[in-house]
């Protein structure tokens, strides 16, 4: 087998090859996305994820990339197959006691191992900046996506709500990403190998009696015939993973949510002594998590004894066949050794596609809740709503109609016009509607109908009893929603004054957790310095001084009308103090009713 091996003349053949491999392999990957997408619904939810970013009117990086890559894999098939002869011809030598062809074979066996590494090296470099690349921009467009429209809000009033968004754009993201490429460079890889290492085999395999039947080629078929058998099974055994990788994520995010929300409302929970209640509701979150490892595991070890046992048997399997042919003559010591090594890649790159059944159920899991994510973004931004326009100068409330889902009616055909300078106070018994006329009117609320026009974007500002307040400087959460560059420590630090906050003004650029050093009152009075730093033509104040003294109330409202004297404002209070700084009282009276009244 080895005499023909014509080194001196390789280089050129292997080039060839590579080439044409190059070729047929583009054209085998294009074919077969098409046909997964296609015929697929994991394809089609994968076409959905990935082909925005291949998009090669975006860039045409990530495209050129892959093919690098493919270029590498291919490279570094050919470079195996290569060491295979390479190791027959030293094989060979040590059977038949020849010294210098020994050395000679280690020589060339060298250079080719030092070119294998370098590819294989540069490939996983590459494989690690295009998944990265990869997993940086599908985090931005999943962030965008959540984004755009208030998805992130108005998501939990569609029919089908997802739970654990940031888990799936953190973790499934990056998992997405990089099974993606392990899965597909896999294949390609696998396939590579399978195509070439068959026909190394094939070379080296000779006719076996099976039955009393000459099998020619039985080296291969018996190959084939082993690891399919040993495929189908696996699957077949594998394809609960599915499921429960799919329940594996959204138990253990529900198990991480509950423990946060026990960290956010420590406070209240320490002054209820609510330890036994929330212990109780983690450890049945938790059970859930276990359970379902337990599942997983029994079902892990079942694939993996069946994996194993296929592969420990596929150790010996080749000498078995070949060994009657060596002892015969008719091969030689390197013939057999080959022929185990290339019954290896054959078995291994058959058994990838079964071995990699386990990460592929994790894929599918992934892919599930990354569209699902999508598909709920996307009806949340089609759920109906209120039009609203833009009015720079007024609020205009045309027909409002506001329901309950339920489809109890809050308000019925609302209409009312508010100039510049006026004030609107909003009372009602508690349950209303009054936080959700706000919300109607901040386009938050889906089951609303009319017409709004008020000043829109950053012009308008929403306060709601307790503010929020953002991660990071005292400087940020006064600026909140413009960025803290734009407010300067002149300006910060003298509306600290106005609210009453001054022993705050040196603390202005200080990073700590605002909501939970400063008392509710104290936060409010926050919210309305932030109102004269970002001076709003209209504002929405919900229950916004209830946690101050009506002194304090009487200051914050005085402090508005006489630095904004042109806002508009809009509140929900049940203080009767309120209604000398309004000009319009619109009171809820339940079941749609409302009535409208000067001040
Ligand atoms: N996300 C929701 N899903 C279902 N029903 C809701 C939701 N939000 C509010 N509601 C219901 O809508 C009604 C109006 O609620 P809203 O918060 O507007 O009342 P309110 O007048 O502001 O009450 P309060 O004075 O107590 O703050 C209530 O019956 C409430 O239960």
């Amino acid at each position: 087998m080895t005499a023909g091996w014509d080194w001196r003349h390789e280089w050129f053949a292997s080039l060839t090859w590579t080439g044409v491999a190059c070729v047929a392999t583009v054209a085998g990957c294009a074919v077969a996305v098409w046909l997964v997408t296609r015929y697929t619904r994991w394809g089609r939810q994968f076409r959905r994820l990935a082909f925005p970013y291949f998009d090669p009117l975006r860039s045409r990086g990530p495209l050129l990339m892959v093919v690098l890559m493919l270029g590498l894999t291919i490279l570094t098939v050919r470079l195996s197959v290569l060491i295979s002869y390479a190791l027959n011809d030293v094989f060979t030598a040590l059977g038949r006691l020849d010294a210098q062809a020994f050395w000679s074979s280690i020589a060339l066996f060298a250079a080719l191992a030092a070119c294998y590494v370098a590819g294989s090296l540069t490939n996983y470099l590459l494989a690690q900046r295009f998944t990265i690349h990869w997993r940086t921009w599908l985090t931005d467009h999943m962030i965008s996506d959540w984004l755009q429209g208030q998805a992130y809000h108005r998501s939990q009033f569609v029919t089908e709500p997802v739970d654990n968004p940031d888990q799936r754009i953190q973790e499934d993201v990056q998992q997405f990403a990089e099974q993606s490429y392990s899965l597909s460079m896999g294949s390609v890889d696998a396939a590579l190998r399978l195509v070439s290492f068959t026909a190394v085999l094939w070379g080296l395999s000779g006719p076996v009696p099976v039955l009393g039947f000459q099998v020619p080629r039985a080296m291969v078929l018996l190959s084939y015939v082993y690891v399919l058998v040993a495929s189908l099974i696996a699957f077949r055994v594998g394809r609960p993973l599915i499921r429960l990788e799919f329940l594996r994520e959204g138990l253990s995010a529900s198990f991480r949510y509950a423990l946060i929300r026990l960290r956010d409302h420590s406070e209240n929970i320490a002054f209820y002594g609510g330890e036994r209640v929330e212990r109780a509701a983690l450890a049945t979150r938790f059970t859930a998590v276990i359970a379902n490892a337990w599942t997983i595991a029994l079902r892990r070890l079942k694939l993996q004894g069946f994996n194993d046992s296929v592969t420990q048997l596929a150790q010996v399997f080749p000498y078995v066949i070949q060994a009657p042919r060596f002892f015969a003559g008719a091969i030689t010591l390197g013939d057999v050794t080959q022929t185990a090594d290339a019954f290896g890649q054959v078995h291994d790159s058959l058994s990838f596609f079964r071995n990699s059944y386990d990460s592929f159920a994790g894929y599918r899991a992934a892919l599930d809740r990354l569209t699902a994510l999508m598909d709920a973004n996307h009806d949340a931004r089609r759920l109906p709503s209120p039009t609203v326009a833009d009015h720079p100068g007024a609020l205009v409330i045309e027909g409002l109609r506001v329901w309950r889902p339920d489809h109890e009616p809050l308000i019925e055909g609302l209409t009312l016009t508010m100039n510049p300078g006026q004030a609107l106070l909003v009372k009602g018994a508690s349950g209303s509607g009054k936080t959700t006329l706000l919300r109607s009117m901040a386009n938050l609320w889906p089951h609303a109908h009319g017409t709004i026009r008020r000043p829109t974007g950053g012009r308008t500002l929403f306060l709601s009893q307790q503010p929020y307040l953002p991660m990071g400087s005292l400087r940020t959460a006064l600026a909140y929603p413009e960025p803290p560059q734009l407010i300067e420590d002149r300006a910060a630090r003298e509306m600290l004054h106005k609210v009453q906050l001054g022993h705050l003004e040196f603390r202005i650029d200080e990073e700590a957790h605002w909501s939970r050093i400063l008392s509710p009152g104290e936060q409010q009075r926050l919210g309305f310095a932030r109102i004269l730093l970002n001076r709003p033509h209209l504002v929405f104040l919900d229950e916004a001084t209830s946690a101050v003294d009506e002194g304090l109330e009487h200051a914050l409202y005085r402090l508005i009308r006489e630095r904004l004297p042109g806002c508009m404002v809009v509140s929900v209070g049940h203080r009767s103090t309120l209604n000398a700084f309004h000009t319009h009282h619109l009171s809820l009276l339940g079941a749609g009713r409302w009535g409208m009244a000067p001040a």
